[in-house]
């Protein structure tokens, strides 16, 4: 290894130990030195933090994987676009994070730590600067797209349908960032749940969260008619066009919805490939989606659906057929009853399948914990840990962790709906 990723790895952990009073001076000193930088940023700086420190830990942490660094930049970069920052703002970041840095890593600060700082940055921003160049040749900072259908499944969960004014290109499995009229400057993430179609509609499927701006204004103040904005597609949870195995996909409460997409994405393209499709939910009520699910199941032979419920007050049954159902008033037969994560190994063998995992955060680490138990190598599970954790504290955006690992470090907790 070259000296500089070990000494930006030392001197980072310092950050890293005191990550909010080292987040605070840093916001502090920018805006101190830079007012005009101010309104770039959304309203509540608490989420704020947690994407700088995210940011630096992934840039920190992938010195020694150029292909995957340079990937991340360029989408950070292009994902920069929607806030409006230009290239001539970057610099300023740079003084005020070499300045964060010389105080809280003072021990271990030395005049090559500068050095190996300034250079990472430099390069660092300079990938960023030209991937949004790049981007911006093509495509817009935004895109403007007006609410065609507004389906409120329950009382906290709504399927909205939007049309983007212009194409905007995606893969099934990722997600596009939403900001609403509400709330100025404040964008959550949220999967498509559609293969692309040739109408460009997107289908969003969203929980409004206890106290959340944007899940709320989507769920409980929108209309057709309205108009949001999105930001550019990200996210790594698409199919492997090189892989024809099987396909397990686990998805807990609203992370149907990348699954869904993935299902469409499979049906249109007629890939023979076996897909079992594990819908997790608390209660028979929360399934919102298992009617329409039942009608594609019926639709393709090589799709499988089985309802995982968590929290039924029934007891919970042997789900090996024939298992137990759902009573009959349930949409169909099949449910399954327990965490999501611990029913994977009653429900069948996983070690040669592709797997896609989306849902809340302690769920995706639970399951690939279990999916690692069961054998199934790392590589070969899929997952982003979006996190809307929507509210004035707790948003941050979605970013994939490092390929297969059930967590990226400096991921705050999620907010549970409990
Ligand atoms: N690409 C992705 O990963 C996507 C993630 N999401 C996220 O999924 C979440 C969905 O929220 P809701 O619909 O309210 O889901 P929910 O809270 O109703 O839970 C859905 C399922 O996850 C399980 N679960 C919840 N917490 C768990 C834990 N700590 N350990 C194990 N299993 C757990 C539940 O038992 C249930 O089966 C949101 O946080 C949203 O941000 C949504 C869309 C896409």
């Amino acid at each position: 290894m070259s000296p500089e990723p070990r000494i930006l790895k030392e001197t980072f952990t310092r950050l890293e130990s005191e990550p909010d009073k080292s987040a605070d001076y840093f916001y502090g000193r920018l805006f101190a030195e830079n007012p005009r930088l101010r309104p770039l940023f959304p309203p509540a700086m608490g989420p704020q933090r947690d994407r700088l420190f995210h940011a630096l830990t992934r840039i920190v942490w992938s010195q020694d994987s150029p292909a995957e660094l340079s990937a991340y930049l360029a989408g950070l970069g292009r994902g920069h676009r929607r806030f409006g920052v230009r290239p001539e703002h970057y610099p300023a970041v740079g003084a005020a994070l070499i300045a964060t840095l010389r105080r809280f890593a003072a021990d271990v600060w030395t005049p090559e730590a500068e050095a190996a700082w300034a250079a990472a940055y430099d390069a660092a921003s300079t990938a960023m600067i030209e991937a949004a160049a790049r981007d911006a040749e093509t495509a817009p900072p935004w895109w403007v797209a007006e609410v065609v259908a507004h389906d409120r499944r329950a009382a906290d969960l709504a399927v909205l349908t939007l049309r983007p004014g212009r194409p905007l290109p995606y893969s099934p499995g990722q997600y596009v960032t939403v900001q609403t009229s509400r709330w100025p400057r404040v964008w959550r993430p949220y999967s498509v749940a559609n293969a692309p179609r040739a109408d460009g509609l997107l289908r969003l499927h969203v929980r409004a969260l206890p106290g959340g701006w944007v899940s709320g204004a989507l769920v409980r103040h929108t209309r057709p008619g309205d108009t949001v904005l999105l930001g550019p597609a990200a996210g790594a949870m698409t199919l492997d066009p090189g892989s024809g195995r099987d396909l397990l996909l686990v998805a807990g409460g609203t992370g149907l919805a990348p699954a869904k997409a993935i299902v469409e994405q499979l049906a249109l393209s007629g890939e023979a490939r076996g897909v079992r499709l594990l819908v997790g939910a608390r209660t028979r009520s929360d399934l919102y989606d298992l009617a329409d699910l039942r009608a594609l199941e019926a639709a393709h032979p090589w799709l499988t659906v089985t309802a995982v419920l968590s929290d039924d007050p029934r007891p919970p049954c042997d789900p090996r057929p024939p298992c137990d159902p759902l009573p009959p008033d349930a949409p169909g037969p099949g449910g399954v009853r327990g965490p999501l994560p611990d029913v994977l190994d009653r429900l069948g063998g996983w070690d040669d399948h592709e797997v896609y995992v989306a849902g809340p955060v302690p769920m995706i680490r639970r399951t690939v914990t279990a999916l690692q138990r069961l054998g199934v190598p790392l590589t070969r599970v899929h997952h982003d840990l979006l996190h809307t954790g929507d509210g004035p504290d707790g948003a941050l955006a979605g970013t994939p962790g490092p390929p297969g690992a059930p967590g990226a470090p400096g991921q705050p907790p999620a907010r549970s709906r409990r």
